[in-house]
């Protein structure tokens, strides 16, 4: 269940064609995992940023043309694929056994949205077999751009030791209770991670952070404070990259709160700012989704020139700065406070 031997060496460019990159040979294992069936193991010690699987889906909802057809045209299509791939589904963990219709319930215990905001979804041999980590160790995208069709990429977000499982967040987010609630309901499982299996205190802990979080992002998001307090609003967008630190999250919570301080910056034409959170933004998401991705793609532009962003001035020109402005010294505690205008 490793990546082949005879594969290429990485060629991870983001270059316009897009091949899709290539992960390095041996970096996991599938093993069985304690309480968790199945998972995957790192091999080695791996880096973050390090790309650790890239593969287009075994199959996807696409097939299928109404519920009631669900598990025929899944079986039709399945009876398409090449025999190695049609064992490898058919092999994928179903969490809903003896509940009837056995290949809609492998969908439903594997599938993973094809992007954001995708009506259809798609399992996979290998990314499938990732289990749920509450403070996950990688990310998992979908990349329409790269290969045929598209594929699932997922990178190491942190360090992983060699014997550590690699773990993705089924979730968005919240506190213990809540993503309790959302496995049970949505996929059927009590989580075992690690961070719900830290004692109590430390839990207790933990959910305060993510319960101001979440606050922050709602914070965050009111225009009105944007735009006639933009100070509390950078504030806001401080604390939240801090107690995302403190709580060692490393996911895309990250790159969306350098992308809300891009807009804070941007809305009041601070050129110099934005220009560092559009950096902060696509040097985050090189690590969690690679140099082509779409979200890196986009926003790479801005890096240098804010000022085309449709954001840009959209509130005032208060704080109205020129892209040299942005201070030499990258560093330390003087360029914090130049940044978080203090
Ligand atoms: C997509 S599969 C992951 C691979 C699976 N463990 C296997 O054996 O192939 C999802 C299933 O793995 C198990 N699982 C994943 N993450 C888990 C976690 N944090 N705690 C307990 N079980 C988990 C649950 O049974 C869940 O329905």
């Amino acid at each position: 269940m490793t990546p082949s031997k005879d594969s290429p060496p990485p060629n991870d460019t983001g270059s316009p064609g897009l091949v899709a990159p290539q992960a390095q040979p041996n970096l996991w294992t599938v093993q069985y995992v304690d309480n968790k069936g199945r998972g995957v193991i790192a091999s080695q010690n791996i880096k973050a940023g390090t790309l650790l699987i890239s593969e287009p889906p075994l199959l996807t909802t696409d097939v299928i043309t109404s519920v009631e057809n669900t598990e025929t045209d899944l079986a039709i299509h399945l009876r398409t694929l090449p025999a190695e791939k049609q064992r490898a589904f058919l092999s994928l963990h179903n969490n809903f056994p003896g509940q009837g219709n056995p290949l809609t319930s492998i969908i439903r215990s594997n599938g993973y949205p094809l992007g954001a905001d995708a009506g259809c979804g798609g399992v996979f041999e290998n990314i499938s077999r990732i289990n749920h980590g509450c403070l996950p160790n990688a990310v998992q995208n979908w990349n329409g751009l790269l290969g045929e069709e598209g594929e699932e990429t997922v990178y190491a977000i942190k360090d992983i030791k060699e014997g550590e499982e690699i773990t993705t967040s089924y979730l968005s987010g919240g506190t213990s209770k809540e993503r309790r609630a959302v496995l049970k309901q949505s996929f059927g499982f009590d989580c075992t991670c690690k961070l719900c299996d830290s004692d109590e205190a430390d839990l207790k802990a933990s959910d305060e952070r993510l319960s101001r979080i979440q606050e922050l992002h709602i914070d965050i998001g009111d225009s009105e404070t944007v735009r006639h307090d933009p100070e509390k609003a950078l504030g806001y967008c401080k604390e939240l990259l801090e107690i995302l630190e403190v709580e060692g999250i490393k996911d895309d919570r990250v790159s969306r709160a350098y992308y809300d301080a891009f807009q804070v910056t941007a809305m009041h034409s601070d050129a110099a700012r934005a220009a560092w959170w559009a950096k902060k933004f696509c040097e985050a998401k090189v690590i969690s989704a690679g140099k082509s991705c779409i979200d890196r793609l986009d926003m790479k532009p801005f890096t240098k020139r804010p000022q085309k962003h449709d954001c840009f001035g959209a509130f005032s020109v208060n704080w109205k700065t020129k892209l040299e402005e942005l201070p030499k010294e990258r560093a330390g505690e003087e360029f914090e406070k130049w940044l978080w205008r203090e």
